[in-house]
């Protein structure tokens, strides 16, 4: 962990992650992006439940979209349903129950699902901050297995389907606190020194950047982006980052700011048109590093990341 990086990102963060950082940004949207209907896709989204999750895949069922909620609870999955289906007056939205951080549930849960469906988009949206070192029934460690291996085996196992439909989108919601780390490949599970959640969390979500930017280059035919939300007020921060979320309360943004740059990749025609495999903060492509903050991997480094989950995902597959 550097003092300098984490400096830095605080100073941006105040600027551009908060409500009137989204505010200023959105002067500069084009008006009508989101002026689109979806009627005939279908969309995969994680977690789809609460907070940026559910809001994006509202805003989906809104434009007419085939929405396949991806969720760990049952429960809150079919209530948030109910919300979903009421607000918007589309039916064409499923509840599916899946533990993500389960990488055997996560490949059978692919499998299945091509089956039956089509997906022309995934959205990766899931994803936790857990601040004790915790491992699953699998022995993995939780924030790993859930944002990291997770993502990773949903999309690989969602490739083949992906390239069989016009316009394949995958979306990672990564987010921004990944600036302060550089991969580590020395410790993919936080195993030395001592634990710490939010770095674990900034890892996982470094790493889903570079997986995308790797997809990007492997798939062609596949439209990739990751992406930061800013700091939107949702159960995870309040949950995960009680003090942040207390602090920082009046400056939150709304889960649908949260969520717009998650739709507008998903849904706008402009967002086609990007590079491949590009990170994007309120509706524009920005830096993956910091200035001078010494965060880049090597090719070889990242060439490990993409191999080291393919073995490790491979001993999960049924
Ligand atoms: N809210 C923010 O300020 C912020 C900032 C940066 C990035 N993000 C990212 O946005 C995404 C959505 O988070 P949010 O802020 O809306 O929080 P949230 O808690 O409202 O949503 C997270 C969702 O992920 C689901 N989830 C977590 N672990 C899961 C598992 N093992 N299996 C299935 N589902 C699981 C939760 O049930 C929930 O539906 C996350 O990836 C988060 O890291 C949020």
């Amino acid at each position: 962990m550097s003092i300098y990086r984490n400096a830095v990102w605080l100073v941006k963060g105040l600027q551009e992650y908060t409500k009137s950082g989204y505010e200023a940004a959105a002067k500069h949207f084009t008006p009508g992006d989101l002026d689109v209907k979806v009627t005939g896709r279908s969309f995969v989204i994680t977690g789809a439940n609460s907070g940026i999750g559910k809001r994006a895949a509202l805003e989906i069922a809104n434009r007419g979209g085939t929405v396949h909620m991806v969720c760990r609870n049952k429960e809150r999955a079919e209530a948030a349903q109910k919300e979903i289906i009421d607000q918007s007056e589309n039916q064409d939205v499923h509840v599916h129950i899946l533990d993500m951080s389960s990488p055997r549930q996560v490949w059978e849960f692919a499998q299945n699902f091509t089956q039956k469906n089509t997906v022309h988009v995934l959205i990766n949206n899931a994803g936790c901050m857990v601040n004790q070192r915790e491992l699953t029934e699998e022995g993995l460690e939780k924030n790993f297995a859930t944002n990291t291996l997770g993502t990773y085996i949903l999309t690989t196992a969602l490739i083949p389907a992906l390239k069989t439909v016009e316009h394949p989108r995958v979306i990672t919601v990564s987010s921004g606190g990944m600036l302060v780390q550089k991969l580590n490949m020395e410790d993919l599970q936080f195993e030395k020194g001592a634990f710490d959640g939010t770095m674990a969390y900034a890892q996982n979500k470094r790493q889903q950047v570079i997986l995308m930017e790797r997809w990007a280059s492997q798939h062609k035919d596949i439209h990739f982006s990751s992406m930061h939300p800013g700091w939107a007020d949702t159960p995870a921060v309040r949950l995960s980052m009680p003090d942040f979320h207390a602090k920082m309360q009046n400056k939150l943004r709304t889960e649908a700011m949260g969520a717009d740059t998650v739709v507008w990749l998903a849904v706008s025609t402009a967002a086609g048109q990007q590079p491949s495999g590009l990170f994007f903060q309120d509706r524009k492509a920005v830096a993956t590093h910091l200035p001078l903050a010494f965060s880049r991997s090597s090719p070889q480094d990242e060439e490990r990341l993409q191999a080291t989950l393919d073995q490790l995902s491979a001993k999960f597959n049924p």
